[in-house]
């Protein structure tokens, strides 16, 4: 996908929509790990399956969801997972407030990479900025070179929910941007005696009543 900065893209700190900030989020990840596959899944709730086209640049698109009755805004940039981009998309980290960390189950390197970048996540992004890792392409499992265990170790050793995904069936899709919306409208809203929400536990108990009975 060729992505270039649309007009409305108004620069500086927070762009603002209807007079609402948008809560921006910025997928990340190595190239081919279906970041745009998986927006384009959350968007508009398809999958277009065929060559593979890296993403230029980087682009944005601004999504609405409902989360407890609320309406939370996100505007959710796609950024180019190929190295000569990176100084790019390094600038755009500085006013997230969450970012989607994906690699793939089918490729090794991708996961290894996680390392990677979340080093370079806290270099360059807030020191609060809500991180969620994805292991993706959880569709393909006659190909799978990295376990469920494995991507929920890193996790726990970082802090960070996990969940595996798919662009392609739109397995957990919606739940990962919708705990992160569910995460930013908390901390908009957060306020000394009011309830706590944690994401984590939020994403977990959603995994389990997902794998149990499927959603009611
Ligand atoms: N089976 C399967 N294929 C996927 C999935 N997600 C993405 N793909 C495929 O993987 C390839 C790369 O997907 P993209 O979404 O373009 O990857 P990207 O991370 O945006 O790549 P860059 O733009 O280079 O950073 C495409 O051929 C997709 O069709 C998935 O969940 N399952």
């Amino acid at each position: 996908m060729d992505l270039q900065r649309p007009d409305s893209y108004q620069g500086g700190a927070g762009p603002v929509f209807n007079e609402h900030v948008l809560h921006k989020t910025i997928l990340v990840g190595d190239s081919g790990v279906g970041k745009t596959s998986l927006l384009v899944q959350f968007d508009q709730g398809k999958f277009i399956p065929g060559s593979f086209s890296a993403t230029v640049g980087i682009g944005f698109t601004n999504k609405v969801v409902t989360v407890d009755g609320v309406r939370v805004k996100l505007q959710i940039w796609d950024t180019a997972g190929q190295e000569r981009f990176r100084s790019v998309t390094h600038a755009y980290y500085r006013d997230a407030q969450a970012l989607l960390l994906l690699y793939d189950i089918t490729n090794k390197s991708s996961f290894d990479n996680i390392r990677a970048w979340l080093t370079e996540i806290h270099e360059y992004a807030q020191r609060d900025v809500v991180i969620m890792l994805l292991g993706n392409k959880a569709d393909v499992s006659s190909e799978r070179v990295i376990r469920s265990e494995d991507g929920e170790t890193l996790a726990r050793e970082y802090g960070v929910p996990f969940l595996e995904t798919s662009a392609k069936t739109g397995m957990n899709v919606e739940l990962a941007f919708l705990a992160i919306a569910k995460e930013l409208k908390y901390r908009a809203g957060q306020q000394a005696d009011g309830p706590s929400f944690q994401i984590r536990d939020y994403v977990e108990s959603q995994k389990k009543r997902s794998s149990c009975c499927s959603f009611v």
